[in-house]
């Protein structure tokens, strides 16, 4: 089932990875991935670049993922230093791994490398991929703004562009503050952008690393969140349990309020990951039946 249809089924529920340095922590990665018994994630993604990374391991994650583990795999592809040749090439081996999920991304600037100009925007690459044909094409999405959009009228018309040109599903940036990202669905609608959304959740297991993340991605924190981090910053057990109950905690309630689904941003840390689906999994299978039949669940039938 392609994820467009997936999404009229059910509320889904999806992983991100990056690619390991190494083959060894990949195979640890796809081992600890294929040891999440009860998860079936609706399909995983694997990112290109992101943090600055220079690692080109991603395809052979995918594939991976899309072949041995047989979860629909979606490659991200951020643009701006990739020129038409090369994502034209990129989609090619795409293809020969049978992977039909992408995510159109501009990409992350660095200081170093001038962009290409080919892809100055997501909804650039969104066009190009979508004259190819064959993919099921993904954006991203900022609740809280993208840090260099001029205000939150300007972050939507380019989302709207984002869509129009072909993306047919969202994944919000992480969100820590559910209020946040129901205010921007509300933007949405008044925008007529009708595509599915997805949120995305980021468990604070690791100071340092959300430290380095909200920094890169110009998030605010909210106070709830904050405090979790100054109080347990010096303990890692107290630490996992906070962060893993404030993303259970966010998850509940957005699943409660009818979200298209939750994108789960696992740092590669596939035991938090099993902890949230072991905390959370009946609402998702609770939430299909419903969708599927949606009188028998409200009560109607009688
Ligand atoms: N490498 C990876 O795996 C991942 C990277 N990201 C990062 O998310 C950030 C942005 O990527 P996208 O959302 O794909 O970029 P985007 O191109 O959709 O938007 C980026 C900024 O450019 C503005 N913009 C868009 N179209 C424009 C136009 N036609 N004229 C003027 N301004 C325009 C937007 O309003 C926004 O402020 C990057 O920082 C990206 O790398 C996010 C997720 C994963
Ligand atoms: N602006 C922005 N850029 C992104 O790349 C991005 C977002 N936002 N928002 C959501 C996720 C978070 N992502 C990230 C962010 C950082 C790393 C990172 O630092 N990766 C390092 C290794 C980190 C580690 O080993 O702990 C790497 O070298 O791949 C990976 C994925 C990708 N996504």
């Amino acid at each position: 089932m392609s994820l467009k249809d997936t999404f009229k089924h059910k509320t889904v529920f999806s992983l991100e990875v990056y690619p390991p340095k190494t083959a060894a922590s990949t195979k640890k990665l796809v081992n600890a991935l294929t040891g999440i018994k009860r998860i079936k994630p609706d399909f995983i993604s694997i990112t290109l670049g992101a943090g600055g990374s220079q690692n080109n391991n991603a395809l052979d994650l995918a594939s991976m993922i899309q072949n041995d583990l047989k979860i629909p795999a979606m490659a991200h592809i951020p643009g701006l230093y990739r020129s038409k040749e090369d994502v034209t090439a990129f989609l090619t081996e795409l293809k020969k791994h049978n992977i039909q999920n992408v995510l159109a991304l501009r990409g992350d600037r660095n200081d170093v490398d001038d962009p290409v100009g080919d892809f100055n925007h997501a909804s650039e690459l969104a066009e190009f991929i979508a004259k190819q044909g064959d993919f099921d094409i993904s954006g991203a999405c900022y609740p809280q703004k993208h840090p260099e959009s001029v205000d939150l009228v300007d972050d939507t018309l380019h989302l709207k562009q984002k869509v129009d040109n072909g993306v047919s599903h969202l994944i919000t940036q992480m969100v820590f503050d559910n209020q946040a990202f129901y205010d921007f669905k509300q933007r949405l609608e008044l925008a007529g952008i009708n595509v599915p959304v997805e949120v995305g959740i980021m468990p604070c297991t690791n100071r340092n690393q959300i430290k380095h993340i909200t920094e890169l991605s110009g998030i605010e924190m909210p106070k709830k969140f904050v405090a979790i981090m100054d109080r347990y910053a010096d303990n890692k057990e107290a630490m996992f349990d906070a962060g893993v109950a404030y993303a259970v905690d966010q998850i509940v309630d957005l699943v409660s309020n009818g979200v298209d689904g939750i994108h789960l941003y696992t740092m590669n840390n596939a035991e938090v990951a099993q902890r949230i689906w072991e905390a959370t999994h009946s609402l998702f299978e609770a939430t299909s039946y419903q969708i599927q039949h949606p009188s028998i669940a409200s009560g109607n039938h009688k």
